[in-house]
């Protein structure tokens, strides 16, 4: 018979418990703690602490993705809590920062299965929550309404594309909404109906539009897919063609900086780019046939700027956008028209809901070198 404090229960009890000591042949690597949330069926994994070289990462989200794309430990985390056996092939994360620009309550960089992005919506619509739970952004000074609640607080959040603003509301017992919106940078169409051979599918028409980055548009039934119905393994090979396709065949340009101009990925839609009350349906792959499960908070945006200039959207309009993948929606409307250099751009509104995951906190054994990171093809 086991006594009291020993026993299968209790050890697990008391490892639950332990939450500073490291595990058996762990020792040598200090853990990182991160907490992990999703937004419309994406993943967030935001890092908390044990970040290897956080000295050199900011201050400034555009400093921070320079220094995570550059330098070799930071990389080597990127790929410890991204890929297997942590992560997966579509995981995603923020490293935050302390922000260079005036105003902003944090920086955020952002990271996936191959690099670093410039822009990401699911994780800004999360990062909002976050910065008002943990007191990273100030509640509004004004009075609660007649039912408890607080006005919405703004939380600026510098990215690697810019500054965008999410707005969060919290309930009377003082937790944050699960559903945000954000306003993002200037967005715009750089090319309509641009022909583009894609070996395999022939020539092909396609959009290209920046939200915070640059997608590729075109209807998943030009590739002779669906993005309901059709296999993902299908779609992210559609895909994959079109941007390989795109990035040799157009010169991207941002008015912003040459950094700024690279594609990303491609959306495959469903073609009802005319407005409806039903919601419109998007698949992204981006980065390495990485798969969106959500429908894509910075490709809402560019699809978004797409329709408005095609004369499919007006200013305060709302369009649906639902994610191929999960079903999961977001909304969508432009809010205000202006330039952005030579193109006639706008600032989109886009709402979504977030929720909190878990935590964990992860190690590294010494001599394990499958544990540093893999993914499979
Ligand atoms: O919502 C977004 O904008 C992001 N989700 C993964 C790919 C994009 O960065």
């Amino acid at each position: 018979m086991s006594g009291p404090g020993s026993g299968v229960r209790a050890t697990l009890a008391r490892i639950a418990a332990d939450t500073t000591g490291s595990l058996p042949g762990c020792g040598a690597t200090p853990p990182v703690s991160v907490l992990d949330m999703h937004t419309g069926g994406e993943p967030l994994r935001v890092v908390l602490a044990g970040w290897p070289d956080e000295a050199a990462l900011g201050p400034g989200a555009a400093a921070t993705r320079r220094a995570l794309l550059a330098g070799a430990r930071h990389d080597a985390a990127r790929r410890l809590l991204m890929n297997e056996p942590r992560g997966h092939r579509d995981m995603y994360g923020a490293v935050l920062a302390e922000p260079a620009e005036p105003g902003a309550h944090l920086a955020a960089a952002f990271m996936h299965n191959e690099g670093c992005s410039t822009m990401c919506g699911h994780a800004v619509l999360a990062l909002g929550r976050f910065a008002v739970d943990f007191g990273l952004a100030p509640p509004p000074p004004s009075a609660p309404t007649a039912e408890g609640a607080e006005p919405e607080t703004e939380v600026r959040i510098e990215v690697p594309c810019g500054l965008v603003t999410a707005f969060v509301r919290r309930g009377a017992d003082g937790a944050s909404d699960p559903h945000v919106r954000f306003h993002s940078v200037p967005a715009f169409a750089f090319c309509l109906d641009e022909l583009v051979a894609v070996p395999g599918y022939g020539q092909l028409a396609v959009d290209v539009a920046y939200g915070g980055t640059f997608y590729a548009f075109l209807s998943a039934s030009s590739l002779g897919l669906d993005v309901r119905s059709s296999s993902t393994k299908a779609l992210v090979e559609g895909a994959t063609a079109v941007t390989e396709a795109v990035k040799k065949q157009v010169r991207l340009f941002h008015p912003d900086g040459e950094e700024l101009a690279f594609l990303y990925g491609t959306i495959l839609t469903d073609g009802s780019d005319g407005f409806s009350e039903e919601p419109t349906a998007n698949v992204c792959v981006f980065a390495d046939a990485q798969v969106d499960r959500s429908p894509t908070g910075s490709g809402v945006t560019a699809r978004v700027a797409l329709q408005h200039r095609r004369g499919l959207l007006s200013l305060g309009q709302t369009r649906r956008f639902e994610s191929g993948t999960t079903g999961s929606v977001f909304s969508g409307k432009a809010i205000a028209e202006l330039r952005c250099g030579r193109f006639p751009a706008v600032i989109v509104e886009v709402g979504g809901a977030a929720r909190y995951v878990g935590t964990a906190r992860f190690s590294l054994e010494e001599g394990d070198w499958l544990g540093a990171g893999f993914l499979l093809r």
